[in-house]
């Protein structure tokens, strides 16, 4: 079996556990029966004893696969091409959770859609805005109703480079959640709803000149930079020098900076000119999301 999912970028600035696109930056994992368990690790995370072992992973594709065949336990080889890097606001957590559920399926020889796999992903990741385009690729908008994902997607243009700016650092998604205030002011939901709304209008209509406006929100990003405060550095810098957007990605440590295809290179170039610390890792967008193959 062969799965292949990407890594995600979501909030896209005011789309706070709303909105996300998926980037051309894949993790692999070739699963093979096998008379004993064995794992193999490359990549992120492969220096990392609990990574390496990727018990997250593991944990769900077995809960899954016994779901899916009655309680039927079996052993298999499992081998791990990472290159998302780990908690950096690339939706690494959603990119296991995603592909550990389509494995189970693939495993267990039964059929399923990307809305199952969708649905079933929730449970383990409770905002849709990674787990989404993780599954369907594109740029979308998910909301929940219940225990079910409502989305729809949007697929991205091939002339759009995703610029990153990878810090050395990494910001656990729960440690960034639990900065966020319990309560806001009516102005603060009303400056990030309506640039939400105008950012998913933006999008679907391919209106990318404007979406610098509608990227600002005062739900979450400041709040967050300031645990890194480079990052305000990072954003003008990248504004100034040609990206579209520049938001935090996901709950950070990342920067995400969405660029022209001409214009990346050299917007690439200042960012690692002026922040050598970190990593520019520039990549198309990915519309096609999590791959299955027996
Ligand atoms: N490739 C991987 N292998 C094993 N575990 C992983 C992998 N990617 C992510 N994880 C798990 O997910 C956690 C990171 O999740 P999170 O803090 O939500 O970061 P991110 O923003 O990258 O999703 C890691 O600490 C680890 O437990
Ligand atoms: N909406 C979530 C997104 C978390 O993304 P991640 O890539 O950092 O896991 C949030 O902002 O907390």
């Amino acid at each position: 079996m062969f799965i292949s999912v990407p890594a995600t970028s979501a909030n896209l600035g005011p789309g706070f556990d709303t909105l996300g696109l998926a980037i051309d930056l894949r993790n692999e994992i070739v699963i093979k029966p096998a008379r004993f368990h064995s794992v193999s690790t490359k990549g992120e995370g492969a220096d990392n004893p609990k990574i390496k072992k990727n018990s997250l992973f593991l944990h769900i594709f077995h809960e899954q696969y016994r779901k899916l065949t009655d309680g039927k336990r079996a052993t298999f080889r499992f081998e791990f091409t990472n290159r998302i890097p780990i908690s950096r606001g690339l939706g690494s957590s959603s990119a296991v959770i995603v592909s550990a559920i389509t494995a189970a399926h693939l495993a267990a020889g039964v059929k399923y859609n990307k809305r199952k796999i969708l649905n079933t992903a929730l449970r383990y990741e409770h905002h849709p805005d990674n787990i989404t385009p993780a599954v369907m690729g594109g740029f979308n908008v998910a909301c929940l109703e219940g225990e079910r994902v409502y989305s729809k997607k949007r697929r991205l243009p091939s002339y759009l480079r995703a610029v990153l700016v990878v810090p050395d650092r990494t910001i656990s998604t729960n440690r960034s959640r639990n900065v966020l205030p319990k309560m806001y002011t009516k102005e603060e939901v009303v400056y990030s709803l309506s640039r939400a709304a105008y950012m998913t209008a933006l999008f679907m209509s391919e209106s990318w000149d404007l979406l610098r406006i509608a990227a600002k929100d005062k739900i979450h990003q400041e709040r967050r930079m300031r645990m890194m405060p480079e990052l305000f550095e990072v954003q003008k810098t990248a504004l100034d020098h040609g990206a579209l957007m520049s938001t935090l990605s996901g709950s950070g440590s990342t920067f995400f900076n969405l660029a022209y295809a001409d214009d990346a290179k050299k917007l690439a170039a200042v960012l690692a000119e002026r922040f050598p610390q970190f990593r520019i890792m520039t990549h198309g967008l990915d519309n096609v999301g999590v791959i299955g193959k027996s």
